[in-house]
């Protein structure tokens, strides 16, 4: 079964002087992964056998070609190129009918990535357009599809001299003017002009180009690489250069002469009929890396006196077995594509990693100090860039900042301390153990010094709890338990503003299925998820709001519901909790200035004791609700729990309620900032009004 006709690049090399631009066109290629194999067109006749030799390395064929002139080069001088009166050689591409496709490209050329994709489009002819004149295509990038008809029409064609420019492009046009060639996108042959450049269109198509072609008499080879710049021509030549660098230290060795009578190109036996001959050693076997010579039947003898005899010793030497012979293989060293990937053509490379397989990896260890945190003497200089502009003086170290909190302005205020429960001594009996634990983290407590304690100091001293380390001893899982759960509530229990929420939109739901004429019952209380659980108080609600039928007008301030405990039923089973070790009471986190709302201290302090709820817009919380805030040691009699003992300044007994309020708030988890903030709390008087 005969095989199907593969698919090549070619290039053609007439002269010597050409060699490295197709050793980089070559190199490009293969870095960019080309699957297809590369072939050459050769002038035997001009060219030196080193040339030879390098080409094999570099070439999968070597295909000698006759040289043909322009027996009317005329034109060629209207282009300033009389070096191109054998341009039209390159119409032998039309008769290597060995292959199925040839994508042809000029040795001017480097590719950016492997055009692989170009041998798939159906077409028998295409090329870009020529920078010069766009209604033509240059010459130097071509599909083709190999047939003597074409080859003989040109062959004719050339024969005549007819070209515009007296070379191949020229004459290429003519031919193709009305065969309807197939535009190609000018990324395909890319014609970097260093006089005229247009640079937004290049900055904007850029990541497209496949190729780039170095057209004109000054070739990238034929000026020192150092003399780059800025522009686009530069930048292209850079690309050019960057292949031929990278492959500079290529070993291009001395090759194997190919052995045996057709040793030379001259030599190839290509008898009458044989469609190609294969590689010189007669083996019928192909070796993938050694470059074939082929020589097309219709190829004219050439001379006998062929270079690509090897020059020099050593060819004889590798032929009488003195040198081994350097394989191919070798010689063309595997250089991993180095060209960018383009996902939208080809699938991922196979050897190909990970994305982001070398970030670096750090694990950072939890620290375990026990150390207090100490502040450094001396910060880093800030950088100086910053928008935010630091202070040009730094604050002298006497210089203490404003205190803020009533507590700080104590005297003797205590240095706070850490203690860790595995320091602990073990606990002595569990009779020994308090009553009603502190409901901070079950494995760490922080305490501070007794004396500051102004709520139960004195009594905690006489039940044991101000030793620290009775309060902070070891608790065993269960215990540790209990307390959590003693600690840990539901938000929707202690956040009255959440249950007002739901109800209002509960109420507003409930409206809507219900018919007109059938009176709203007000006072529904939606229940928590924990009301329903048995042994605990049914809510917390503490604001009551009456419905649209009790409602004179709008809009409606939340009325408080009075209550005769303030913990309900959960404070007579287990007490109120007792107050951590030496904590600054409640009231002294209150910032004056800044903490609670409009309602300042002194607000608090001189509101009337037993009036009845005043609110205004801007004073939710009330001293009103004072009254309704009772602590656990002044309601549970018969509790072992201690009694606050009076501290050193006496405090107003209604803002110590309040301020019990707030902590027994704060420490079971709700955030203060909700209950203070009048927004949070006036929100659902905006549900209830949606609903008249
Ligand atoms: O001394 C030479 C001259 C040319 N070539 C080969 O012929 C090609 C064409 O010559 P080149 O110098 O590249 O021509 P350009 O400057 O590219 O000029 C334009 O005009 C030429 C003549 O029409 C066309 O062949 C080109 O494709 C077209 O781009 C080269 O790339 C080589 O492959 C040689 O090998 N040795
Ligand atoms: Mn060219």
């Amino acid at each position: 079964m005969a095989q199907p006709l593969e698919d090549v690049y070619c290039t053609l090399l007439m002269s010597d002087s050409y060699l490295p631009g197709a050793a980089v066109l070559a190199n490009s290629l293969r870095d960019a992964g080309t699957t297809k194999k590369l072939a050459v067109l050769i002038t035997l006749e001009t060219l030196s056998a080193e040339t030879i030799t390098k080409l094999k390395s570099l070439y999968d064929y070597l295909i000698p070609v006759p040289h043909i002139s322009n027996p009317n080069p005329s034109n060629l001088y209207l282009m300033g190129r009389p070096d191109l009166s054998f341009a039209f050689t390159k119409i032998a591409l039309w008769r290597q009918v060995q292959f199925r496709k040839i994508v042809y490209m000029d040795a001017d050329v480097v590719a950016l990535r492997a055009l692989d994709e170009l041998f798939n489009l159906d077409v028998p002819f295409a090329a870009a357009p020529d920078v010069g004149w766009p209604d033509a295509f240059n010459s130097g990038v071509m599909l083709l599809t190999p047939n003597m008809g074409d080859y003989w029409a040109l062959q004719t064609l050339a024969a005549t001299g007819d070209s515009f420019d007296g070379a191949d492009q020229g004459l290429l046009n003519q031919y193709y003017e009305n065969r309807n060639w197939h535009r190609l996108s000018f990324t395909y042959n890319t014609t970097p002009n260093a006089q005229y450049q247009w640079e937004p269109a290049y900055r904007y198509y850029k990541s497209n180009i496949s190729a780039v072609h170095f057209i004109g008499k000054d070739k990238p080879w034929s000026r020192p690489s150092g003399s780059g710049g800025p522009g686009v021509y530069n930048e292209l030549l850079a690309r050019w250069w960057a292949v031929h660098d990278r492959h500079k230290s290529d070993a291009y060795g001395p090759q194997p002469r190919l052995s045996g009578p057709t040793a030379t190109a001259a030599g190839v036996s290509h008898g009458e009929g044989e469609a190609t001959s294969t590689s010189s050693n007669t083996s019928s076997t192909h070796n993938a890396n050694v470059p074939e010579i082929i020589v097309h039947p219709d190829a004219p003898p050439t001379s006998t006196e062929a270079p690509l005899t090897e020059p020099g010793d050593l060819a004889e030497n590798i032929d009488q077995g003195i040198v081994e012979p350097t394989p191919t293989v070798e010689l063309r060293k595997f250089s991993a594509p180095q060209m960018e990937w383009d996902a939208t053509r080809f699938e991922p490379p196979t050897e190909s990693k990970p994305e982001a397989a070398n970030f670096p990896s750090e694990v950072y260890e939890f620290n375990e100090s026990r150390e207090l945190f100490q502040a450094p003497h001396a910060y880093p200089e800030p950088p100086k860039d910053m928008w935010y502009e630091v202070p040009q003086t730094k604050p002298t170290p006497s210089e203490k900042p404003r205190p803020i909190f009533p507590w700080e302005q104590q005297p003797d205020r205590p240095k706070a301390t850490r203690i860790f429960a595995e320091d602990l001594p073990p606990e002595p009996t569990p009779a020994a153990q308090p009553i009603a634990p502190i409901p901070t983290h079950p494995f760490s407590t922080v305490h501070y010094d007794e004396n500051n304690a102004n709520t139960n100091n004195g009594q905690g001293e006489a039940s044991g709890l101000s030793s620290p380390e009775r309060v902070t001893s070891p608790k065993t899982a269960d215990e540790s338990w209990q307390e959590f759960q003693q600690t840990s509530v539901n938000a929707w229990d202690n956040v009255p503003s959440i249950a007002n929420y739901v109800r209002a939109i509960m109420d507003a739901q409930t409206r809507k299925t219900k018919t007109f004429n059938e009176p709203h019952s007000p006072g529904t209380e939606i229940l928590s998820p924990s009301a329903v659980r048995p042994g605990r108080r049914e809510s917390l609600i503490i604001t009551d709001f009456p419905s649209a039928v009790d409602r004179p007008s709008l809009p409606v301030t939340p009325a408080p519901i009075r209550r005769p405990t303030f913990w309900g039923e959960e404070r007579d089973e287990a007490g109120e909790l007792p107050v951590a070790e030496g904590v600054p009471d409640q009231a002294d986190w209150v910032c004056p200035q800044c903490g609670f709302s409009s309602l300042s201290e002194s607000d608090f302090k001189s509101a009337p004791r037993q009036s009845s709820p005043v609110f205004t817009s801007s004073a939710i919380v009330p001293p009103a609700f004072t009254t309704t805030i009772t602590t656990a040691a002044e309601t549970t009699p018969g509790t072992s729990l201690p009694k606050a003992k009076p501290s050193k300044t006496p405090i107003d007994p209604l803002t110590a309620s309040f301020a019990r309020y707030k902590e027994g708030i704060s420490r079971r988890g709700a955030p203060l900032a909700s209950l203070t903030d009048p927004s949070l709390l006036s929100h659902p008087t905006h549900i209830t009004d949606l609903q008249a």
